[in-house]
């Protein structure tokens, strides 16, 4: 059995047509049971798809609620979906503070995500360093769509630690996976719930990444800063790829 794990490259607001050229470097750093993801501005995704870098998934950052409509500089899952991506980010905290964007907003971003086809990668995290895991949870629950979705990821980003240098410790990190773990279970079965991927995220460079990553129900990073520099995800994605076990 395999122990598979995720990489996923949040190139915010920053990347280039340029920095493309680097996804066949990122594919080569993969081992076994690793697979990586990007997610680049909107401009960028169909150039990244066209470029069918075989092993690279593609990912939005972002997607409007409604299937389409008046929402002048939204876009859509189904463009996404359409552009040749398979995954979007929704419930980044970036986008909860500087849009305001609330849990029930998520949740209807991430429905969206699904019945576009994509996979949504649910966003959560706490403020302030520190606090109780179960905070965590109660935002994931109230952030998942409803029904039974099909390929959700989740990534626990604890805002204190996102571009700040500052980490949990792997510890933390595992213990508020496991109420995470718990919630998804709660919510969508125990198969199911068991299936989805929860990823750490903050401050992840090639030095921390493997420590998260061998820790018990972390299934790999989604990375900010790092991700813009060649060098650096590429050691991450190779880091990661170290801690994958078969049995
Ligand atoms: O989506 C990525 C996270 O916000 C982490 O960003 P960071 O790696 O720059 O801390």
């Amino acid at each position: 059995m395999s122990m598979n794990k995720l990489v996923v490259a949040n190139w915010k607001m920053n990347g280039s047509r340029e920095l493309l050229s680097a996804l066949p470097r990122f594919a080569a750093a993969a081992g076994p049971g690793v697979q990586v993801a990007v997610c680049p501005p909107f401009p960028l995704i169909a150039l990244a798809v066209d470029r069918g870098v075989a092993g690279i998934v593609v990912g939005a950052q972002d997607c409007h609620a409604a299937p389409c409509g008046a929402h002048t500089g939204a876009v859509s899952a189904a463009l996404i979906a359409e552009a040749g991506a398979r995954l979007v980010i929704v419930g980044h905290s970036e986008r909860r503070r500087q849009c305001n964007e609330s849990d029930a907003l998520v949740a209807r971003k991430a429905a969206a995500a699904v019945a576009a086809g994509l996979g949504p990668l649910i966003c959560v995290g706490e403020e302030d360093e520190g606090e109780d895991p179960g905070t965590v949870a109660a935002q994931l629950r109230a952030s998942l769509p409803g029904g039974a979705p099909a390929g959700i990821v989740v990534a626990y980003e604890p805002v204190w630690a996102i571009g700040s240098g500052r980490t949990p410790a792997p510890s933390r990190v595992a213990s508020v996976h496991a109420a995470l773990r718990a919630a998804l279970i709660a919510a969508l079965g125990d198969v199911a719930g068991r299936a989805v991927p929860i990823l750490y995220g903050g401050s992840v460079d090639a030095a921390n990444a493997a420590a998260f990553t061998r820790e018990q129900d972390v299934d790999g990073v989604l990375v900010g800063g790092a991700s813009l520099d060649r060098e650096a995800f590429q050691a991450i994605i190779a880091a990661v790829s170290a801690t994958v076990t078969f049995r």
